[in-house]
This record gives C-alpha cells, structure tokens and sequence, in this order.
C-alpha cells in the first residue's frame, strides 16, 4: 500500500454524492488522503466517511477552491460535481451550462492558478448523442441531443486546450450506465429523486413505488426494450484510481469510455432484479421516452490496455444484489 504521507491529497468534487462517494471510499482502500467540496445540493454530508474533511461549499467559488488546494497540500483534483438529469437539462439548458460549463472552468482555472498539474473528470456517453455504430468507441462524432451531454463536452474542451496551454494533464472518463453499490455496503445510490431504471427497480421492490414503468418495447432491440452497458460503480472507481496512477506516472492526457462492452435490455435488468429478489415487480409498459437512444454499449478496448483496468463486478448479477441490499439499508435508515 502506498505511504499517504509520501503522496499528496485528492481533492474530490461532488464526494458526497453516489459516485463521488464511491471514489472516496476507493482512495481511502489505497491509502490515499482525500479532501472533499460538496454544496450538499443532492449528494449527503452522512455518505462522507469520517475523518475525511467535507469542505461544504460551492465548486464555482475559486476562492474557497484555491484556499481548499493549498490548504490540504492537493496535487490532483476528481471532479464530479455536477447537475446530473438529462430530461431536466432539457427544461432548465442555463442552470445546465452554469453548473456543468462554467463552474467547471472557474474549477480548471483555479486550479491552473494553485499549481494542480492532474485532473480527473466525470464526462459522460451522452456526448456522443444517437451513435450508429456498436460499440462506440472513443473516436466516434460527439455529437450530444440535450444540454447536458453538451455541457459535458464543452468541459471536455476546457480541458483539452487548458492542457495544451497550461501543462496540466487530464484523463476524461466517459461513464456509460453507472449501477450496484460498495459490496461492503458503505455507500450506494441514494438521490432523494429517482431516475435511473435499476434505482426505480430497487425502490419498487423495497415498496417505494407500486410499479415500474418500462419506457417503450418497440425499439429496434432484440426485446424491443432499449439496451445499456452497466457498469458497477466500484469498477468505475477502480478506473478513476488506475487513471490517477497513470497521470502521476507522468502518462498523457486520456479520454476514455466506462463500461464493460456488454449490453443488457431493460427486461433483461427487470428479469436479474426479480430473479434475485425471487418474485415479480409488477410493470407496466408506457410511451418511449424522449432522446433515449436504442442501444448505448462501449467500446473498452482502450481503458483496459491505456489504464490495465480490469474489473471485478462484471456479473448483472452482483450489480443488481448491490443495489438492492443498498436500497433495503437506506429504506431502513430512513424509517428511522
Ligand atoms: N450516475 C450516472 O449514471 C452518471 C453517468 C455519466 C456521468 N455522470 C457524472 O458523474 C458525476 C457524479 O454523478 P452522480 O451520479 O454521483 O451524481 P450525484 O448527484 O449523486 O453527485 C453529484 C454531487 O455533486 C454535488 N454538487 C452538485 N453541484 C455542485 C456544486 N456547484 N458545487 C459543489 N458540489 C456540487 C452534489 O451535492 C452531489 O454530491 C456527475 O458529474 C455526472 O454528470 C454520472
Ligand atoms: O423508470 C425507468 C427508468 C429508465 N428506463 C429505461 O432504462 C434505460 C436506462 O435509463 P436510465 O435513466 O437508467 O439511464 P440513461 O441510459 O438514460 O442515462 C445514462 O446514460 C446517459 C448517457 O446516455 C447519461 O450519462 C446519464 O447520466 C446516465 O444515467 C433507458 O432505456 C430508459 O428508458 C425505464 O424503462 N424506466
């Protein structure tokens, strides 16, 4: 393990959220010594694990950002912090920009200005829009459908002429479907709104919800039902330690999918989370909804041989066992 005296610290934006958390956990498993900003708007003072500092405040704020770095000795910077729902990207394209775009670049600038050489970004699949070709690798058009996607990518930009400019070195890591939760059960997905399908799953079958809504069977998929690559948010933390390693040895700027190359179908997800929970959610199949493509699977040839990553929760099996041993913790705790 490394020394954490020897290494310097990980600012980690967006740390109280669902992935941001997980990456947090992963850093701590390293030995690695983490400092997280986090305005609280959706992510939970309580998913931060105790004795890492939680600066609460907001990532657009570069004066609290350059106090943050130089503060606690940062050297590298994760950021995840963002507003996250593509349908309300679509109502809301300003707030999009303002959280995603400019406070990104008030984040990049004031780290140029703080001396952070690394950075680690959360972009998305949505900046490639509605891809013809399967999987996508990362050479494809970027060519996003709703503001969000397009918020992601013009940070993507930042970064690449920053980098050009300023010597600093970046890896984008474009997430396709993140699912599942620490096997350990220290953290997992808990947004007070619900949007992702295995969430509305896992809320259905701890009796959040009286169904499922299955948006659209007549998509051209081997079901009908639009097909994902999900990937289990431990192995996504697992990328975004393997690409600090390969910043910090010196490697150069990388943008890169996550997920594992495979794709399930909405039913086939439905289907895993009843075989696991042993009885049928009731479901009901309403209209398709707007600016979902029909099938989104990564290419992952260059994450596993640029970063050596090699995931341990590849099985839909443990991603849905996960989640719902998550959902059934929180659901406790919040009866409480
Ligand atoms: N969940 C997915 O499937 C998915 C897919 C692709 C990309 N991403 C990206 O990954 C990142 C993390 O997503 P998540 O699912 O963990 O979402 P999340 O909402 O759980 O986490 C986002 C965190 O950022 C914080 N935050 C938001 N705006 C902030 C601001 N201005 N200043 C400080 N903190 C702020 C929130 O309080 C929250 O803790 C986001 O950038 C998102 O766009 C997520
Ligand atoms: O109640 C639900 C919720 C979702 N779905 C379906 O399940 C699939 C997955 O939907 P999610 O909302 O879970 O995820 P998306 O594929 O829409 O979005 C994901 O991929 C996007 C990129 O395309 C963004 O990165 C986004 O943040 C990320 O969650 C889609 O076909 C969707 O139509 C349902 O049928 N019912």
């Amino acid at each position: 393990m490394a020394d954490p005296i020897s290494l310097p610290t990980v600012l980690v934006t967006g740390g109280a959220g669902y992935i941001g958390s997980h990456v947090v956990l992963a850093l701590l498993d390293a030995g690695r010594s983490v400092v997280v900003l986090d305005d609280l708007s959706t992510g939970r003072g309580a998913s931060v694990p105790n004795g890492v500092p939680l600066v609460v405040g907001d990532v657009g704020d570069a004066g609290l950002v350059e106090r943050t770095i130089v503060g606690h000795g940062v050297n590298a910077v994760m950021h995840f912090a963002g507003s996250i729902s593509v349908p309300e990207s679509v109502g809301k394209p300003l707030d999009y920009y303002r959280n995603n775009t400019v406070n990104s670049l008030s984040l990049i600038d004031a780290g140029r200005r703080a001396g952070v050489e690394r950075f680690i970004f959360s972009s998305t699949a949505a900046v490639y829009g509605m891809p013809e070709a399967m999987p996508i690798d990362e050479d494809a058009p970027t060519d996003p459908i709703n503001p969000y996607g397009r918020s992601k990518l013009m940070t993507e930009w930042m970064l690449r002429d920053a980098a050009s400019a300023h010597g600093l070195r970046y890896v984008a890591l474009r997430y396709f479907n993140v699912a599942g939760a620490d096997p350990a059960g220290r953290s997992g997905q808990s947004a007070r709104v619900a949007t992702h399908l295995l969430k509305i799953a896992a809320q259905a079958a701890t009796g959040q919800r009286p169904d499922i809504q299955i948006f659209g069977d007549d998509y051209p998929t081997p079901d009908g039902t639009c097909v994902r690559d999900y990937i289990h948010v431990s192995d996504l933390a697992d990328a975004h330690l393997a690409a600090l390693r390969h910043l910090e040895a010196g490697g150069d700027s990388l943008v890169l999918n996550c997920g594992y190359g495979r794709g399930y179908s909405v039913r086939e997800v439905l289907d895993m989370v009843e075989s696991v929970l042993g009885k049928s959610l009731p479901t009901r199949i309403v209209q398709r909804r707007a600016g979902d493509p029909p099938t989104l699977v990564a290419g992952t040839e260059r994450i596993r041989r640029l970063l050596d990553w090699a995931p341990r929760h590849e099985d839909l099996r443990i991603i849905v066992e996960t989640a719902l041993s998550w959902e059934k913790k929180l659901s406790v705790s919040q009866s409480e």
